[in-house]
């Protein structure tokens, strides 16, 4: 089946939190409609973009795009960005059941609000291996005041100035910021403002047990999401079953989805509140609140308690714990190759390169040309990036991972790494301090056009001789999306058996923009033909194939 969307973008004065900002819209929504599907159909999304003076491009995240890497809409990497006034047609099949996401791609646009999320379902006759009564999604997401604009501006220039905490968290688009705040100008917060008086109602029935699609697309946040009172049996994380596990409160970082089971078994005479918290920064943010709303109590009628006020912001022990609790459902084990072609060892750190602040994956931040990857690969278009390929390590013998560093020799390139098709592929991403001492952060780093088993996770140094000797290969569970902890490290494994050119980046906006991130190429001479409408920038102005 085709399911069809038109979908005009958009900037619009949007008060999501009660603060009137400018945001990027989809037909006048954000978080923008949710794509709902059955495996196997086809979704094609027709998109007008009616920004005026901005370019965009649409990730359709966690979907491989198994044939048509021509639209993973990752600026830069798989298509020319989409010019003011014209229409790109998206269209790829959802080849597995699970919740995943879509987002702009496309400098810091998914700050201003272009999101949502996508919905797979099994085709009739076929079920999942849990059972609720009803399916409701949220996004969870971080809001900030500023433009994206006067934040890409910041982040780019002499002084180098931070984006900063968030000033709300939204639950599904909705979240209340204080107007009553010293300093704002007059006239930008409305506090009765109909788009935010109220917060998000999740409503429930006594006794029903709902399966909650919670998906995060924060532009810096990790969280913590509770249900005062109820527990949470976590059952699909990014698409694949895990091994039920119940959690009080559920850790999820930018690109990650979950579905948890909740049954509405507590006294139903009242409300109670959904809470959502930053973790892992020590934030100001004030946390995003929801109704979990007992029918038929009035849905806006506030919970007669205090909300929960979750985990302390730097227990990383509690979020390492959910990490290692995951694993793949029994009967839906899908065992990872028990040994890898190629291990690539990849430390992240901060650096300065002339002067401006950047973010490095082994002493290389990643600048995106002008030409897509795509088509330059395809059609041997070497001048327009980088030949040299970035290294498979680092100096792990002589760098201190724990001390901060100036990494004077960092430098940008617009290089990638060449997978052998068919290879099986080792990560491993190594925390490190920043350039402020005794400072780690936590980054979610995602991968394009696959998943991948999550065979590891360590604090401190990577050790290339024991540390594999306790990788889980018997039941390891596949995201698309994973968290590297403060002065920590994460092992991931995948096939790279997806002819295209696929991102692999850290997931908090403004890293990536400061170059935190890779760029994978496996098999795209065995590509068919890309369609034209991905070119028009770069070396393919007025382009014909050679
Ligand atoms: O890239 C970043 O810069 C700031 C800080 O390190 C310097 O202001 C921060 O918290 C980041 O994540």
């Amino acid at each position: 089946r085709i399911r069809h969307y038109k979908w005009e973008v958009k900037y619009e004065y949007k008060s999501q939190d009660c603060y009137k900002k400018l945001a990027i819209t989809i037909n006048g929504r954000t978080p923008g409609p949710t794509i709902e599907a059955q495996v196997n159909d086809t979704v094609v999304v027709e998109l007008k973009n009616s920004l005026l003076t901005e370019n965009v491009a649409i990730h359709w995240h966690g979907i491989r795009q198994k044939g048509t890497p021509w639209f993973d809409g990752t600026g830069g990497v798989t298509q020319c960005p989409i010019v003011p006034g014209d229409t790109f047609v998206y269209k790829f099949v959802v080849d597995r059941p699970g919740t995943y996401l879509y987002h702009a791609h496309y400098g810091l646009q998914r700050e201003a609000g272009l999101n949502g999320m996508i919905r797979v379902s099994l085709p009739p006759g076929e079920s999942e291996p849990y059972t609720y009564d009803h399916d409701r999604s949220i996004l969870l997401t971080d809001w900030y005041h500023q433009s994206t604009y006067e934040q890409s501006t910041g982040l780019s220039s002499l002084p180098f100035v931070w984006v900063g905490e968030p000033q709300s968290l939204l639950i599904h688009g909705k979240g209340k910021f204080d107007c009553s705040t010293p300093g704002l100008k007059a006239g930008l917060c409305n506090a009765t403002n109909p788009e935010c008086s109220s917060p998000y109602v999740i409503t429930v029935v006594p006794g029903k047990t709902y399966r909650l699609r919670i998906g995060s697309l924060t532009s810096l946040a990790a969280l913590s999401f509770e249900i005062e009172g109820h527990n949470m049996t976590v059952v699909e994380a990014d698409g694949h079953n895990v091994e039920p596990f119940v959690v009080k409160n559920l850790f999820i970082y930018s690109g990650e989805t979950y579905s948890v089971l909740i049954k509405a078994d507590q006294a139903p005479t009242r409300n109670y509140w959904a809470v959502s918290k930053i973790v892992s920064r020590e934030s100001t943010t004030p946390n995003g609140l929801a109704i979990f709303n007992y029918y038929p109590n009035h849905p806006r009628r506030s919970p007669p308690t205090v909300p929960p006020v979750g985990p302390a912001w730097n227990d990383v022990a509690s979020r390492l714990t959910q990490g290692e609790a995951m694993k793949a459902r029994q009967g839906y084990i899908l065992p990872p190759p028990q040994t890898s072609d190629r291990v690539i060892v990849m430390l992240n750190t901060q650096n300065e390169i002339n002067g401006y602040r950047r973010w490095s994956v082994n002493n290389i931040s990643y600048n995106l040309p002008d030409t897509p990857y795509l088509i330059a690969v395809k059609d041997r278009l070497n001048h327009v990036f980088d030949q040299t390929p970035p290294p498979d390590r680092y100096d792990s013998q002589n760098y201190d991972i724990f001390s901060k560093r100036n990494n004077t020799n960092a430098t940008a390139s617009s290089s990638i790494y060449k997978l052998q098709f068919n290879s099986t592929v080792d990560i491993i991403l190594q925390n490190a301090n920043t350039m402020i001492p005794n400072n780690s952060e936590t980054h979610p780093w995602h991968l394009h056009g696959h998943d991948f088993w999550v065979i590891g996770y360590g604090q401190g140094k990577f050790d290339i001789n024991s540390d594999p000797k306790k990788y889980n290969l018997v039941d390891p569970i596949m995201k698309n999306t994973v968290s590297v902890q403060p002065y920590g490290w994460t092992a991931l494994r995948f096939v790279a058996d997806n002819p295209g050119v696929w991102a692999f980046h850290c997931h908090i906006e403004a890293h990536f923009y400061l170059g935190m991130g890779v760029v994978f190429e496996e098999g795209v001479e065995m590509l068919g033909r890309y369609p034209t409408s991905i070119t028009g920038c770069g070396d393919t102005k007025g382009y014909r194939r050679p």
